[in-house]
């Protein structure tokens, strides 16, 4: 495919102004989701044929949050295009003030393999609903889901408004190499910065939705068998393939031994005794993957787990026990099925030592104090996460996700999708009625007049 010519058309396309009418954007809106309930068994196959995901995973993380964010979008899109009327300060006396929401133009969507379909279209409908086109790069590393977006966009719609490039690095060099008007990236850290980095030689506005090592933290007053289920559940989805996946457990030592008996319980009852052989359990992605993950597995003391099948490319949930915070595995975000336990004896401990890493994308709280609770919210920095649960804040399309510093840049989902993908510019209109002198210079009193209206 011919990328600077796409983008030309793109362009042109835009500059017609046929993207900009709500019932256009409803139109696609629609049309897409029909497309997806129209392909729903096919995605749920590609899904099953890259990363060995349930019907059961595929259709609550992938589908249905889809279904989910074009509801609200459909519902919500007129209150979110209409111009925001804000205060006019008494120096503007005669005017009025307001925010008035514009499409960037064309937006370039690139995006990772481990939801390969909910994140490579997710992004994509806050661009549509915002007015703009949009060219996607899917994730080489999960080819089933890649092609069948391929098929999905490209004979749903004109690739003029909104098509999918298939193809590995290489292609999304290309790419990084033209101008677009938007640039929405989720994936790696590491990658991130040369998405900033290229985004930065035309100052083109960027999304980064990158990752981290996300702490789940139980303190002594937390409801342990609550704790021990929710934190099971949301560490091993997807077999930990989450950017919000909890990344290590920091318990208080006082219920450390209580709340590990409980979460090796919790993975029992979620994936059985035989996990490697449970249809409902995700694999990994990669050979490159597995081998990554495959080292972690001697770090510390192996409490739970740790059995593989390099040919099957699956990895048993597993939580190793006695980790410091110089081993391997609190080097680099997981993003696997591997849980490290660290301890702490104090709240302060916590906060000193989470503070001193990179601002995680996410953070997990479980406790009954509702003190506690504030310190943590209030003295770490993070960029989103929960009070005694875990990953949920990512399917609630009021709140905006995304991280800070390096977990991310920008966020989305919801009215953040729109805009993330709208630029907003603030428009004073004055009065032809009358005019003052004293706003101009050399007006006899403007001075006096101007210091007492600004004071
Ligand atoms: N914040 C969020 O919402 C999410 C963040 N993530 C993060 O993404 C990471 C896992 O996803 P993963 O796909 O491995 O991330 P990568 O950064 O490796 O890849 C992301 C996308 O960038 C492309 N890419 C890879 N290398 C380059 C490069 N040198 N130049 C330009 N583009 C490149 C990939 O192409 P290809 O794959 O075809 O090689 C893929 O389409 C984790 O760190 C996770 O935390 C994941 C999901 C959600
Ligand atoms: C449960 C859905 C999560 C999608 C984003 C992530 O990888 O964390």
């Amino acid at each position: 495919m011919n990328i600077p010519s796409l983008i030309e058309q793109q362009r042109a396309y835009f500059n017609t102004k046929e993207t900009r009418p709500i019932s256009f954007r409803i139109a696609q809106l629609k049309k897409l989701k029909e497309k997806i309930e129209k392909h729903e068994d096919e995605i749920l196959t590609a899904l099953q044929s890259d990363l060995h995901k349930s019907e059961f995973e595929s259709y609550t993380t992938e589908i249905a949050f889809l279904y989910a964010e074009i509801s609200m979008m459909v519902k919500e899109l007129e209150g979110w295009m209409k111009p925001e009327k804000v205060k006019t300060p008494v120096s503007h006396i005669g005017s009025k003030s307001y925010i008035y929401k514009e499409p960037y133009g064309v937006s370039l969507v690139i995006a990772p393999w481990n939801y390969p379909f909910q994140l490579a279209l997710a992004p994509v409908l806050g661009a549509i609903a915002a007015g703009n086109t949009v060219i996607l790069k899917p994730s080489e590393l999960t080819p089933h889901v890649s092609s069948l977006l391929r098929e999905i966009i490209n004979e749903t719609f004109e690739q003029s408004y909104f098509t999918v490039v298939e193809g590995a690095v290489e292609v999304s060099q290309e790419l990084l190499e033209q101008k677009f008007d938007i640039i929405f990236f989720t994936g790696s850290v590491p990658v991130g910065k040369i998405v900033m980095e290229k985004a930065a030689k035309q100052l083109t506005p960027v999304v980064l939705e990158l990752g981290g090592k996300s702490p789940v933290i139980v303190d002594e007053t937390a409801k342990l068998d609550l704790a021990a289920k929710r934190i099971a559940w949301g560490k091993f989805i997807n077999a930990g393939q989450t950017c919000i996946a909890p990344d290590y457990l920091y318990v208080h030592r006082d219920v450390k031994p209580e709340l590990l008996s409980k979460l090796k319980d919790a993975i029992q009852e979620l994936y059985g005794s035989k996990a490697l052989d449970n249809e409902e359990y995700t694999h990994i992605v990669n050979q490159k993957h597995f081998d990554r993950l495959f080292p972690y597995l001697e770090n510390g003391e192996l409490l739970y787990g740790g059995s593989t099948n390099r040919d099957q490319l699956v990895m048993e949930p597993t939580i190793l026990d006695h980790i410091t915070w110089d081993d391997p595995v609190m080097q680099e975000e997981i993003f696997g099925p591997i849980l490290p336990v660290l301890t702490f004896d104090s709240l302060d401990e916590v906060v000193e030592k989470v503070r001193s890493k990179e601002k995680p994308l996410a953070l997990y709280y479980f406790t009954e104090d509702e003190q506690r609770e504030n310190t943590i919210l209030e003295q770490i920095p993070f960029g989103g996460g929960c009070v005694n649960d875990t990953i949920l804040h990512v399917a609630n399309p009021h709140l905006p996700f995304g991280g800070v510093g390096p977990s991310g840049t920008g966020s989305y989902h919801g009215k953040a999708s729109f805009d993330a993908f709208s630029h907003r510019k603030s428009i004073v209109h004055q009065t032809t009625k009358f005019d003052f002198s004293f706003r101009y210079p050399g007006s006899k009193f403007g001075l006096s007049i101007i210091k007492r209206l600004l004071k």
